[in-house]
């Protein structure tokens, strides 16, 4: 599903007292994939989980701003929180697929959606399977455990699972980062493949996957961001001192 992408204004998260994202202002266009990059701690998850509300999960946290997706505040209390998250979906560091067959795994999403008959349940499935680059693989097992997949397979599965229910932007949390180089590089073809479709927001430790798979990137440092720019740019000619230091490696 398309969108006109992704506004943020003013956004602060705060547990209890201490403020770990300040007042941040970003925008994310359609069919981008936006890299949020910077040191341990800096509030990029914080930051990530604040786009489908799902900092409202954790006791204690309170946010403020903004978050504009198609003329909505998604902080409006009066959103249906279930809904955002069908729109805006989330892919974990490690993956983790439910206790469940391949195929009920990704069926299980759009049936809580009301769907309901076999045939759209097949086709949503198959469809998904393939956007996901896992259909081959998986086609002649759907109906084996999704936890006899490897690894890398499991974390495509989540993100066909997220696929099926029809989002406008995937969020991703280090999604690669418990996967071994071949794994990874299948994901980041991957996300290359789905931002055809979709807008997509990754946080990422790893600079020279910020580098491969992105078009912009985020700079985050002590809650703030500093920089956001092209890729292409922050990583030859970023305007800020901070985001030289780190991507050039002398902090993080
Ligand atoms: N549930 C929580 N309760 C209290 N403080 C938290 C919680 N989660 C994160 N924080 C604090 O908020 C700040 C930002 O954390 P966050 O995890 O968003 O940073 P990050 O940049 O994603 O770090 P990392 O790269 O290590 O995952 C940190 O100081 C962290 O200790």
């Amino acid at each position: 599903m398309q969108t006109n992408g992704l506004k943020v204004n003013e956004l602060s998260v705060f547990y209890g007292e201490k403020e770990a994202v300040k007042k941040v202002s970003l925008s994310f266009a359609p069919q981008t994939v936006t890299a949020l990059i910077g040191p341990s701690g800096c509030g990029k998850s914080t930051f990530l989980r604040s786009l489908n509300r799902m900092n409202d999960t954790i006791g204690g946290v309170r946010t403020t701003g903004e978050i504009w997706i198609d003329g909505v505040n998604i902080n409006d209390p009066s959103i249906d929180v279930v809904e955002l998250r069908q729109q805006i979906g989330m892919v974990w560091q490690r993956p983790n697929p439910f206790h469940k067959s391949i195929y009920e795994n990704i069926a299980f999403g759009p049936r809580y959606h009301g769907i309901k008959k076999k045939k759209q349940l097949d086709e949503i499935v198959e469809d998904s399977l393939r956007k996901a680059a896992l259909w081959e693989e998986t086609k002649d097992r759907l109906h084996n455990s999704a936890l006899a997949l490897s690894g890398g397979q499991q974390q495509r599965l989540c993100i066909a699972r997220s696929i099926a229910v029809k989002p406008k932007i995937i969020l991703m949390d280090e999604p690669a980062s418990a996967l071994d180089p071949v794994s990874t590089s299948k994901i980041e073809e991957l996300i290359a493949e789905l931002k055809k479709e979709y807008c997509i927001v990754i946080v990422t430790h790893n600079m020279q996957q910020a580098a491969r798979v992105s078009d912009r990137t985020a700079f985050f440092y002590m809650g703030k961001l500093i920089e956001a720019d092209s890729t292409e740019v922050m990583f030859t000619n970023p305007t800020q001192k901070e985001t030289d230091d780190y991507i050039s490696g002398r902090f993080g």
